[in-house]
């Protein structure tokens, strides 16, 4: 009981501070690249993922449908990739987190596997770009894909971006997200290795298989369930950055935790929080085995 009282209060520390920082940022930090903040445009999206986007929230649109304007990576697995931002965004995005890493302002790190990288909200990123990528153009996507783990009700997200390079974090261990949903966005910049590999759902063990390795394409986005057992290669050459958004729907994880699979016991939290909520949103028929 005391170990679980001192990690209530690292979490509502570490919410704190995050807070802290992200003030500290949005008065003194100065924008390389300030149309980065600009309000979500059509122009920073691929065509494909327009025409995705666009397609899933037309009245008629089906999960066949879907599927033949994606690419199925797995169908077993229920992985898909898809073009989701232009290659100038990247670019822009890019020098953007580089300008901000080599700054002296204070970095939160995107999570306890990742010693590089940012996360997005600290930088101000979430409302202009995040919350809109998520509301306007994945949630309609997700809705038809996995509307068995809240796909239809996502309702926030952790978005941060992991930087792989010689001197610095190499790989990522096997794992899987505090997510139900997780998109994954290669954004650059030159390098070989670091492809993505999946196992089986964690919430269901199955025999040791050879996991399914994944490729990364810079500009495109990997689609996956949160449970879905996964690591990153080792690095060989170059720098690999990508933008890993987790995305949560309370109506899933306040019935059922993604990390422990048991009802939560919530405690208040800062902005997002881990996305759960003390209000009952319409629940989805969920099976933590699908
Ligand atoms: O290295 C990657 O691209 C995967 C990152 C990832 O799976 C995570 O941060 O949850
Ligand atoms: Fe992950």
């Amino acid at each position: 009981m005391v170990e679980l009282e001192q990690e209530v209060e690292r979490r509502r520390r570490l919410g704190l501070e995050s807070a802290t920082r992200k003030a500290l940022i949005a008065s003194s930090y100065r924008l390389a690249r300030p149309e980065v903040y600009d309000s979500l445009q059509d122009a920073a999206l691929a065509p494909e993922f327009l025409a995705v986007a666009e397609y899933s929230a037309s009245p008629s649109a089906d999960l066949k449908g879907l599927l033949q304007r994606l690419e199925t990576v797995s169908e077993e697995k229920r992985i898909y990739r898809v073009p989701v931002f232009t290659a100038p965004f990247c670019q822009a995005l890019l020098e953007e987190l580089e300008h901000f890493e080599q700054s002296d302002m204070p970095k939160g790190r995107p999570n306890t596997m990742n010693n590089y990288g940012v996360l997005l909200h600290e930088l101000g990123l979430d409302e202009p770009l995040v919350t809109p990528l998520r509301e306007r153009f994945l949630q309609p996507l997700m809705a038809l894909l996995y509307p068995d783990c809240g796909g239809g009700q996502l309702d926030s997200h952790r978005a941060f971006v992991v930087k792989y390079a010689l001197g610095q974090d190499l790989e990522l261990g096997c794992h899987y997200d505090n997510a139900e949903l997780t998109l994954n966005v290669a954004l650059g910049k030159v390098f070989t290795g670091g492809a993505l590999y999946f196992g089986g759902l964690f919430q269901a063990p199955t025999a040791l298989t050879e996991p399914l390795e994944v490729e990364h394409m810079v500009g495109q986005g990997i689609l996956h369930r949160g449970g879905q057992l996964h690591g990153a290669r080792p690095l060989v050459t170059g720098e690999r950055w990508n933008l890993v958004i987790w995305l949560r729907a309370s109506a899933v994880r306040n019935r059922l935790c993604p990390m422990c699979c048991r009802e939560p016991d919530l405690v208040d939290d800062e902005g997002f929080g881990d996305g759960f909520t003390r209000e009952e949103p319409a629940t989805v028929d969920v099976c933590a085995l699908t």
